[in-house]
């Protein structure tokens, strides 16, 4: 396959070109700051001509949209639709890669089918990038996904650290549900549906739901921290937007794949929490 990962520089997209050359895909990167390597090519997605010309340039079978950047519209959802537009213009597959944000919470649990009904300005402008890549291809993967862990590299587990280390302060909600999911699991799942000819929303996540509090309790485990030191407290009392509990429902999906999505008690830890 020759594949471009888009936003091949950050926690996904690194583990998704890693695997991809692995097994043998002709893989282009993109950085957007930080270079990659020798060979990654700097991309701004909010720059709809370079995405155009880069995407020309490179003539990708299927091209992976790994990019983001919080609280940014220009590059969640502008950039998203760029992306999409060059890669139907080049008749690349397209795999977009989207977020439980999208959700309230109000529901218990979310499948594929379900409507995006986005409370913060983050999970507003990923449902707005799904309705513009669906549009722009028909045929586009679309993978809601949910917290991501890597081997000690994820935003999450270094909060963790810094708080069980007294770096800084602040806590862990005990209210605050999602279905964490391994980086490299996660990246398989979506060269798995890179290379899958059946289009549509994907839930890849992790098996387990488990509270950010837990989810905490693990990681210092896991990495010999004092669980002791990280404060746990109430969401639903921090006046923070945002969903409390966002269940994304796999089993469709799970059916389907190779790869197994794990939940967190297994590949962080065994820990009971
Ligand atoms: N990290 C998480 O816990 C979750 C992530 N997701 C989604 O997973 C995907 C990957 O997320 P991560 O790997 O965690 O992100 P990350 O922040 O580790 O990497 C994102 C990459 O995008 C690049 N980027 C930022 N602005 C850009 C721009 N304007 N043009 C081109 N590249 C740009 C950054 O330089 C970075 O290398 C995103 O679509 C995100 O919304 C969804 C749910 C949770």
């Amino acid at each position: 396959m020759r594949l471009l990962v888009v936003g091949g520089g950050g926690l996904l997209g690194r583990e998704v070109v890693r695997l991809a050359r692995r097994a043998g895909h002709s893989v282009t990167a993109t950085y957007h700051q930080r270079p990659i390597g020798t060979d990654g090519r700097r991309l701004d997605i909010r720059d709809r001509a370079a995405v155009a010309a880069l995407v020309a340039a490179v003539r990708p079978e299927v091209i992976v949209n790994a990019a983001y950047r919080q609280a940014d519209w220009a590059t969640t959802a502008d950039g998203g639709m760029h992306v999409a537009a060059a890669a139907a213009e080049a008749r690349a597959r397209l795999v977009h890669v989207s977020s439980d944000a999208i959700f309230s919470g109000a529901a218990d649990s979310y499948d594929e089918g379900t409507a995006p009904d986005p409370v913060t300005p983050y999970g507003a402008a990923k449902a707005a990038a799904e309705v513009a890549v669906r549009g722009l291809v028909p045929d586009a993967v679309i993978v809601r996904t949910s917290l991501i862990i890597g081997a000690g590299t994820s935003e999450t587990e270094r909060y963790v650290h810094d708080l069980a280390t007294g770096r800084r302060s602040g806590a862990l909600f005990t209210d605050d549900i999602r279905c964490p999911v391994h980086v490299g699991d996660l990246a398989a799942a979506v060269l798995e549906l890179a290379a899958d000819p059946h289009p549509g929303v994907r839930n890849v996540a992790g098996s387990d739901p488990i509270s950010r509090h837990q989810l905490g309790l693990l990681i210092a485990r896991r990495d010999g921290l004092d669980p002791a030191a990280l404060p746990a407290a109430l969401r639903a009392h921090s006046g923070l937007p945002g969903a409390l509990a966002v269940r994304l429902n796999c089993s469709a999906t799970q059916a389907g794949l190779v790869v197994r999505l794990r939940g967190a008690h297994e590949f962080v830890g065994a820990g009971t929490a």
